[in-house]
């Protein structure tokens, strides 16, 4: 059951593959946003396997988005890195997207953190901050593309899943505790992220309807794999990189662009480094 693309026949393909081929365990699975690849040298003990190798797997098109599965160690914490997200806007479907969430989950994962960059919609943020996630609103899967969407396989989680406890609450006051830690330079925000598929950044109406909706930043990812590993009983925790600050005027000279994302990401890629490793050698998940 599930659709062909991520059936539960394939992840668990996948996933006996990756078991066998590196030999890894790997407690937590973290997936790094745009421009944050750059985190995935912060591993020890580095398996580098690109996409392309893994059979089924799908592959990456963006800059910025590496498409590397990277094992490695955390302190002495076994952890899995995708170094390059798929997004529905690169034509994949939301099933294909979310795809690793279900390997992860069967390759005995038991936690993930999702990062992404995103444009900041409260007027209290700034450039370089971070914003843990409290809760999400999912456009796309309120009007018919959610990605559990189609015969739903027990073995991979139930036909009716709440979403009104996505992300867990410990994991994130211990991700808060990390950047605090490792003294952050941005301010740590808690907030609303709202999905987008993109790929187009919202015109100056559509920023204020999400103001007006109660969001807090903007993306075009994060929430598909949110919503599949929480189905899967993954405990989850996100945060964005705010990269860049939603037009709010529709006589702004400015325009959102991909160049700012990768330079925001770039910006900030030391100290996300540490902040993250901080965090991926330290959590618990009792
Ligand atoms: O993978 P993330 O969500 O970090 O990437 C964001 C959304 C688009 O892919 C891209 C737009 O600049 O950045
Ligand atoms: N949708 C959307 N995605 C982003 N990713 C990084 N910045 C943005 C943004 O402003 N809007």
């Amino acid at each position: 059951a599930g659709t062909e693309e991520n059936s539960y026949e394939r992840a668990e393909a996948i996933a006996r593959y990756l078991l066998e081929r590196t030999g890894r365990r790997p407690e937590l699975a973290v997936v790094l946003g745009s421009g944050l690849g750059g985190l995935g040298d912060s591993l020890t003990d580095r398996q580098v396997l690109p996409y392309a190798e893994i059979p089924g797997f799908p592959t990456s098109t963006v800059a910025g988005h590496q498409g590397n599965l990277i094992f490695g160690k955390a302190g002495d914490r076994d952890v899995v890195l995708m170094q390059g997200r798929f997004h529905a806007y690169e034509g994949y479907s939301v099933h294909q997207v979310t795809l690793p969430m279900r390997v992860f989950h069967l390759m005995g994962v038991r936690a993930v953190l999702l990062t992404n960059a995103a444009g900041g919609l409260n007027r209290d943020y700034a450039v370089g901050d971070v914003m843990l996630i409290r809760d999400h609103l999912n456009l796309p899967g309120l009007v018919g593309c959610n990605p559990l969407r189609g015969p739903n396989d027990e073995r991979l989680g139930p036909r009716f899943p709440s979403t009104s406890d996505v992300y867990d609450k410990r994991m994130r006051d211990q991700l808060a505790e990390a950047f605090k830690q490792c003294n952050f330079p941005g301010a740590t925000r808690l907030g609303v992220y709202v999905y987008q598929q993109g790929p187009c950044y919202e015109s100056v109406a559509e920023c204020r309807m999400l103001i007006t909706m109660g969001a807090d930043a903007v993306g075009m990812s994060t929430v598909p794999e949110a919503v599949v590993a929480h189905h899967a009983g993954l405990r989850v925790c996100a945060f964005s990189l705010i990269t860049n600050m939603a037009l709010l005027e529709w006589d702004s000279a400015e325009k959102a662009n991909h160049e700012e994302v990768l330079q925001t990401g770039q910006l900030r890629a030391d100290q996300l480094k540490s902040s993250v490793s901080h965090f991926l050698a330290n959590f618990s998940l009792d």
